[in-house]
Protein backbone atom coordinates (compact mmCIF):
# COMPACT_ATOMS: atom_id res chain seq x y z
CA UNK A 1 0.00 0.00 0.00
CA UNK A 2 1.36 3.60 -0.82
CA UNK A 3 2.59 5.56 1.89
CA UNK A 4 -0.29 8.06 2.90
CA UNK A 5 -0.19 11.84 4.24
CA UNK A 6 -3.23 13.61 5.02
CA UNK A 7 -2.90 17.63 5.43
CA UNK A 8 -5.38 19.64 7.65
CA UNK A 9 -6.27 22.73 5.13
CA UNK A 10 -6.47 26.01 6.91
CA UNK A 11 -3.11 27.03 8.93
CA UNK A 12 -1.82 23.89 7.31
CA UNK A 13 -1.02 24.26 3.75
CA UNK A 14 -2.91 27.43 2.95
CA UNK A 15 -2.44 30.45 5.24
CA UNK A 16 -6.54 31.32 4.62
CA UNK A 17 -7.00 33.83 7.65
CA UNK A 18 -7.22 36.92 5.94
CA UNK A 19 -10.05 36.14 3.70
CA UNK A 20 -11.84 34.15 6.72
CA UNK A 21 -11.75 37.39 8.41
CA UNK A 22 -12.91 39.53 5.38
CA UNK A 23 -15.68 37.17 4.90
CA UNK A 24 -16.76 37.60 8.34
CA UNK A 25 -16.46 40.82 8.56
CA UNK A 26 -18.33 41.87 5.40
CA UNK A 27 -21.14 39.02 7.43
CA UNK A 28 -21.24 41.28 10.42
CA UNK A 29 -21.33 44.68 8.88
CA UNK A 30 -24.12 43.23 6.84
CA UNK A 31 -25.67 43.05 10.79
CA UNK A 32 -24.55 46.20 11.70
CA UNK A 33 -21.88 44.63 13.73
CA UNK A 34 -18.16 45.97 14.18
CA UNK A 35 -15.06 43.88 12.20
CA UNK A 36 -13.12 41.53 14.39
CA UNK A 37 -9.28 42.14 14.06
CA UNK A 38 -7.37 38.96 12.45
CA UNK A 39 -6.42 37.86 15.75
CA UNK A 40 -9.89 37.20 17.13
CA UNK A 41 -11.34 35.53 14.32
CA UNK A 42 -7.67 33.54 14.16
CA UNK A 43 -8.85 32.41 17.45
CA UNK A 44 -12.41 31.56 16.05
CA UNK A 45 -11.07 29.15 13.26
CA UNK A 46 -10.34 25.15 13.90
CA UNK A 47 -13.86 23.72 14.35
CA UNK A 48 -15.33 23.99 10.97
CA UNK A 49 -17.81 27.24 10.08
CA UNK A 50 -20.40 26.56 12.22
CA UNK A 51 -18.78 27.02 15.38
CA UNK A 52 -16.42 30.25 14.12
CA UNK A 53 -20.23 31.92 13.73
CA UNK A 54 -20.87 30.39 17.32
CA UNK A 55 -18.07 32.06 18.58
CA UNK A 56 -17.90 35.39 16.60
CA UNK A 57 -21.60 36.18 17.32
CA UNK A 58 -21.28 35.25 21.40
CA UNK A 59 -18.55 37.38 20.73
CA UNK A 60 -20.70 40.60 19.74
CA UNK A 61 -24.08 38.82 22.44
CA UNK A 62 -25.61 38.59 19.66
CA UNK A 63 -28.07 35.70 18.72
CA UNK A 64 -27.43 34.48 15.44
CA UNK A 65 -30.10 34.53 12.64
CA UNK A 66 -31.15 31.64 10.34
CA UNK A 67 -29.63 32.83 7.63
CA UNK A 68 -26.33 33.87 8.99
CA UNK A 69 -24.54 30.21 8.00
CA UNK A 70 -25.66 30.21 3.91
CA UNK A 71 -24.92 34.28 4.38
CA UNK A 72 -21.14 33.67 5.48
CA UNK A 73 -20.66 31.01 3.10
CA UNK A 74 -21.87 32.98 -0.21
CA UNK A 75 -19.37 35.63 0.95
CA UNK A 76 -16.63 33.31 1.76
CA UNK A 77 -16.92 31.15 -1.32
CA UNK A 78 -17.35 34.55 -3.80
CA UNK A 79 -13.52 35.35 -2.60
CA UNK A 80 -11.96 32.16 -0.69
CA UNK A 81 -8.95 32.79 -2.74
CA UNK A 82 -8.46 36.54 -3.01
CA UNK A 83 -5.83 36.51 -0.17
CA UNK A 84 -5.12 33.06 0.93
CA UNK A 85 -1.86 31.30 -0.68
CA UNK A 86 -0.14 28.08 0.04
CA UNK A 87 2.67 28.66 3.22
CA UNK A 88 5.56 29.33 1.86
CA UNK A 89 7.33 26.14 1.02
CA UNK A 90 4.38 24.20 0.81
CA UNK A 91 4.43 23.21 -3.13
CA UNK A 92 8.14 22.10 -3.24
CA UNK A 93 6.94 19.55 -0.79
CA UNK A 94 4.25 18.49 -2.43
CA UNK A 95 6.64 18.29 -5.22
CA UNK A 96 8.65 15.88 -3.04
CA UNK A 97 5.87 13.44 -1.87
CA UNK A 98 4.32 13.19 -5.18
CA UNK A 99 7.92 12.26 -6.66
CA UNK A 100 8.79 9.73 -3.71
CA UNK A 101 4.93 8.09 -4.75
CA UNK A 102 3.45 9.23 -1.41
CA UNK A 103 -0.69 9.27 -1.81
CA UNK A 104 -2.03 12.69 -0.42
CA UNK A 105 -5.02 13.57 0.91
CA UNK A 106 -7.16 16.37 2.36
CA UNK A 107 -9.15 16.74 5.46
CA UNK A 108 -10.52 19.55 6.98
CA UNK A 109 -13.49 20.87 8.89
CA UNK A 110 -14.03 23.80 6.78
CA UNK A 111 -17.01 22.75 4.24
CA UNK A 112 -16.04 20.51 1.50
CA UNK A 113 -17.38 22.96 -1.61
CA UNK A 114 -15.48 25.79 -0.36
CA UNK A 115 -12.42 23.48 0.79
CA UNK A 116 -12.47 22.52 -3.09
CA UNK A 117 -13.08 25.73 -4.18
CA UNK A 118 -9.95 27.15 -2.72
CA UNK A 119 -7.82 23.92 -3.95
CA UNK A 120 -8.90 24.52 -7.63
CA UNK A 121 -8.09 28.05 -7.30
CA UNK A 122 -4.92 27.27 -5.84
CA UNK A 123 -4.13 25.04 -8.73
CA UNK A 124 -4.03 21.99 -5.22
CA UNK A 125 -6.29 20.21 -6.73
CA UNK A 126 -4.08 17.40 -8.93
CA UNK A 127 -1.66 16.57 -5.86
CA UNK A 128 -4.55 15.33 -4.02
CA UNK A 129 -6.62 11.67 -4.28
CA UNK A 130 -9.42 12.40 -1.30
CA UNK A 131 -10.89 15.61 0.32
CA UNK A 132 -12.95 15.53 3.50
CA UNK A 133 -14.70 18.53 4.43
CA UNK A 134 -16.45 19.52 7.67
CA UNK A 135 -19.54 18.64 6.55
CA UNK A 136 -18.36 15.24 4.36
CA UNK A 137 -19.53 13.25 7.26
CA UNK A 138 -22.04 13.72 10.10
CA UNK A 139 -18.78 14.16 12.13
CA UNK A 140 -15.49 16.33 12.10
CA UNK A 141 -12.31 16.49 13.40
CA UNK A 142 -11.27 15.62 16.87
CA UNK A 143 -13.48 12.62 15.61
CA UNK A 144 -11.18 9.99 14.44
CA UNK A 145 -13.47 9.24 12.23
CA UNK A 146 -13.47 12.06 10.08
CA UNK A 147 -10.03 10.73 9.26
CA UNK A 148 -10.44 7.31 8.86
CA UNK A 149 -13.40 7.71 6.44
CA UNK A 150 -11.55 10.35 4.22
CA UNK A 151 -8.81 7.24 4.13
CA UNK A 152 -11.55 5.02 2.95
CA UNK A 153 -12.30 6.80 -0.19
CA UNK A 154 -9.25 5.53 -1.23
CA UNK A 155 -9.37 2.17 0.82
CA UNK A 156 -6.78 3.23 2.82
CA UNK A 157 -5.73 2.36 6.15
CA UNK A 158 -4.54 3.92 9.30
CA UNK A 159 -1.36 2.25 9.83
CA UNK A 160 -0.27 3.62 6.05
CA UNK A 161 -1.33 7.03 6.92
CA UNK A 162 0.09 10.28 8.62
CA UNK A 163 -1.61 12.75 10.09
CA UNK A 164 0.21 16.48 9.48
CA UNK A 165 -1.91 19.53 11.01
CA UNK A 166 -1.93 22.46 13.03
CA UNK A 167 -4.46 22.55 15.64
CA UNK A 168 -5.27 20.31 18.57
CA UNK A 169 -8.11 19.16 16.72
CA UNK A 170 -5.87 17.48 14.08
CA UNK A 171 -3.36 15.94 16.99
CA UNK A 172 -6.40 14.39 18.70
CA UNK A 173 -8.20 13.08 15.03
CA UNK A 174 -4.18 11.40 14.03
CA UNK A 175 -3.76 10.06 17.29
CA UNK A 176 -7.16 8.86 17.91
CA UNK A 177 -7.26 7.32 14.30
CA UNK A 178 -3.76 5.50 15.36
CA UNK A 179 -2.17 7.38 12.30
CA UNK A 180 1.75 8.46 13.04
CA UNK A 181 1.07 12.79 13.71
CA UNK A 182 2.76 15.62 13.23
CA UNK A 183 2.80 19.17 14.41
CA UNK A 184 3.31 22.08 12.39
CA UNK A 185 4.46 25.23 13.83
CA UNK A 186 3.63 27.39 11.34
CA UNK A 187 -0.19 27.43 11.47
CA UNK A 188 -2.35 28.51 14.31
CA UNK A 189 -1.93 26.38 16.87
CA UNK A 190 0.86 26.32 19.70
CA UNK A 191 3.17 23.50 20.12
CA UNK A 192 1.45 23.03 23.61
CA UNK A 193 -1.19 21.93 21.45
CA UNK A 194 0.37 18.85 20.63
CA UNK A 195 2.07 16.87 23.46
CA UNK A 196 4.07 14.21 22.72
CA UNK A 197 4.14 13.92 18.75
CA UNK A 198 6.44 14.93 16.12
CA UNK A 199 6.57 18.71 15.16
CA UNK A 200 7.65 20.39 12.42
CA UNK A 201 9.41 23.81 12.20
CA UNK A 202 9.06 24.41 8.51
CA UNK A 203 7.14 22.63 5.17
CA UNK A 204 10.80 21.76 4.39
CA UNK A 205 11.29 19.37 7.40
CA UNK A 206 7.99 17.30 6.56
CA UNK A 207 9.52 14.98 3.78
CA UNK A 208 12.26 13.88 6.45
CA UNK A 209 9.33 13.79 9.08
CA UNK A 210 7.07 11.80 7.18
CA UNK A 211 9.73 9.20 6.03
CA UNK A 212 10.82 8.77 9.73
CA UNK A 213 6.82 8.98 11.19
CA UNK A 214 6.41 5.95 8.85
CA UNK A 215 9.57 3.88 9.70
CA UNK A 216 8.63 4.81 13.42
CA UNK A 217 12.24 5.02 13.60
CA UNK A 218 12.45 8.71 15.41
CA UNK A 219 11.68 8.65 19.34
CA UNK A 220 8.65 10.65 19.89
CA UNK A 221 10.01 13.83 21.58
CA UNK A 222 7.89 15.24 24.19
CA UNK A 223 8.14 19.22 23.04
O1 LIG B 1 -12.67 25.57 8.95
C1 LIG B 1 -12.03 25.49 10.03
O2 LIG B 1 -12.46 25.92 11.11
C2 LIG B 1 -10.68 24.84 10.06
O3 LIG B 1 -10.36 24.12 8.93
P1 LIG B 1 -9.11 23.11 9.02
O4 LIG B 1 -9.63 21.83 9.60
O5 LIG B 1 -8.65 22.99 7.58
O6 LIG B 1 -8.06 23.76 9.90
Amino acid sequence: MRPTVIFDLDGTLVDSRLDICDALNRLMASRLQPSFTLAEVTSFIGDGVPVLLQRAFSARQLEQDPAALSDFLTEYEAKAAERTRPFPGIIPVLDELRARDWQMMVCTNKPERAARLLLEALGLCPYFSALGGGDSFPIRKPDPRHLLLTLAKTGTSANHAVMVGDHHNDVAAGLAAGCQTIFCRWGYGEPSDAPGVRIAGAPAELPKLLEDALAGMVPVSSK
